[in-house]
């Protein structure tokens, strides 16, 4: 087997990831995914129309998979990435592009993991990557050429927006943008449970939430918009608006986001340490 792109391990990240490739033109005989589970690969496989395969049915699936890819990209939780690295090592084409899309796994956790002089790429890419909306920070490794790291900037940039950081950066963007979506939807969740509270029927208010929220978010998407110049033409002197932010500003909740980006970014460094 021969394929281009190989996502080891397709679960809600790499499967977003796989998703906006297929609807960016990238064609369905040139992926292949392995998942822990048959009945996960028969999902993405009636999904996508991709060969997918299941490391509990076929040991070495993650082996089969990689021969012939020319980029591979591994999207297990953290704790299991340098064991599938040390897995896949041996039948590594030598020059495929390995990336990961790890929070906390270090380039140097990875490149310990994998044979001398693989190029390794790590990203920090978030879910809207499905539907073209993500955003994707490309920190290359050690042995990546700068060619290696161009094509996967312009083949992730079917994703949405491709950022380059150094990885030093990489926790902070996880608190950003990796984990924003999160709190963009927590926003739309308390937001509908508010309306509720008001009266609203609940499916209304929830209605009412998630258009709004995506209505703002068509607004953000506008060429140079500024989310404060935004909120501000929302916000009538002595109106509604007015008194529901400055419910927020007493309440702090510019901290408790701040607090919350910090802690997530915390997260990730105390993982990297963990894996050692
Ligand atoms: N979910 C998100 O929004 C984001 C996740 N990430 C990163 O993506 C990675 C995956 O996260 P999720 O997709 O949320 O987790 P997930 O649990 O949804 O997906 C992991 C997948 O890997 C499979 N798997 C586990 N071990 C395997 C192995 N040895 N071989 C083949 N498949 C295996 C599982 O069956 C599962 O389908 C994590 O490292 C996380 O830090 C990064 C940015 C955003
Ligand atoms: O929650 C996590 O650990 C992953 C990394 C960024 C988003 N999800």
């Amino acid at each position: 087997m021969s394929y281009k792109i190989a996502f080891l391990g397709c679960g809600s990240m790499n499967e977003a990831i796989l998703a906006g490739l297929l609807a960016a033109g990238v064609h369905k005989t040139d992926v292949i995914a392995t998942v822990r589970r048959g009945e996960r690969a028969d999902e993405l496989a009636k999904r996508y129309g991709v060969t997918a395969m299941a490391t509990g049915e076929e040991s070495d699936a993650n082996q089969q998979a990689v021969r012939g890819a020319s980029l591979v990209i591994i999207g297990v939780k953290p704790i299991g990435v340098t064991d599938l690295a040390a897995e896949i090592g041996p039948v590594l084409p030598h020059g495929a592009v390995v990336v990961s899309v790890a929070a906390a796994v270090s380039i140097e956790q990875l490149e310990r993991a994998l044979p001398a002089g693989q190029p390794v790429i790590r990203t920090m890419p978030n879910t809207p990557a499905r539907v073209g909306r993500g955003v994707v920070s490309v920190s290359g490794g050690t042995n990546a050429t700068r060619e290696q790291i161009d094509q996967v900037k312009e083949l992730f940039a079917n994703l949405g927006l491709v950022v380059e950081v150094p990885e030093e950066q990489v926790d902070a963007v996880s608190a950003v943008s990796g984990s924003g979506p999160a709190y963009a939807f927590y926003l739309a969740e308390a937001m509908a449970d508010a309306g509720a509270k008001l009266g609203l029927d609940p499916e209304l208010s929830l209605l009412l939430a998630r258009e709004t929220v995506v209505g703002a978010g068509y607004m953000l998407a506008e060429p140079g918009a500024d989310p404060a110049a935004l909120r501000k033409a929302v916000t009538s002197p002595n109106g509604t608006t007015e008194r529901a932010i400055a419910t927020f500003e007493e309440r702090g909740l510019p901290d408790i986001i701040a607090d919350g980006a910090r802690a997530a970014a915390e997260r990730s460094r105390a993982i990297t340490r963990e894996l050692g």
